[in-house]
């Protein structure tokens, strides 16, 4: 298990700190920090503070925030930025930005589980700057270069 250094900046969050929700969860759902509920008309957004930092540290990880399958399917809740990146060397506050992309009004209520939040490797590259590949069997083609079927 990795150990990561979290901040409380709302002690009302204290009670619901990350956690897997099941052994093999991927995912630790973020929760939003809010004084009073908050309407997202359809099409609207908001940036929902979590109450939580986090400093990853190593930069051999990440965290990404990604929807929560049953607000989005169901209640088109998703993200204003689709998918959320968290750099190891980002110590703010952990922010989720809700979008409502559904027909209906969705109220986001205090401590709701807004979003999820996984822990990923990263590889940091280099480039080497050269005029000519090695070759490759796909080479340039792409965007359905290989068939519909
Ligand atoms: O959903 C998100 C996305 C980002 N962040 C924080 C952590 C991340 O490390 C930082 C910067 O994010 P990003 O690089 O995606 O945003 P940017 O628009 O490129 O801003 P910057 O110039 O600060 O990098 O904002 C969040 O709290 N929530
Ligand atoms: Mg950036």
């Amino acid at each position: 298990m990795t150990l990561i250094d979290l901040k409380v900046l709302d002690p009302r969050v204290a009670d619901f700190l990350p956690a897997y929700a099941t052994p093999g969860s991927a995912g630790l759902d973020l929760r939003a920090c809010l004084d009073e509920p908050v309407v997202l008309q359809p099409g609207q957004s908001a940036l929902i503070p979590t109450g939580l930092a986090m400093h990853i540290a190593d930069p051999g990880l990440a965290a990404l925030i990604l929807p929560r399958s049953g607000l989005g399917h169901k209640h088109g809740i998703v993200l204003g930025n689709l998918v959320g990146l968290i750099d190891s060397d980002y110590q703010g506050q952990l922010m989720v930005s809700c979008w409502n992309r559904g027909h209906e009004s969705f109220t986001v209520q205090p401590f709701e589980r807004i979003a999820q939040m996984v822990i990923v490797p990263v590889v940091q590259a280099s480039f080497r700057r050269v005029e000519e590949f090695g070759t490759s069997q796909r080479g340039e083609g792409g965007f359905g270069s290989t068939g519909k079927h």
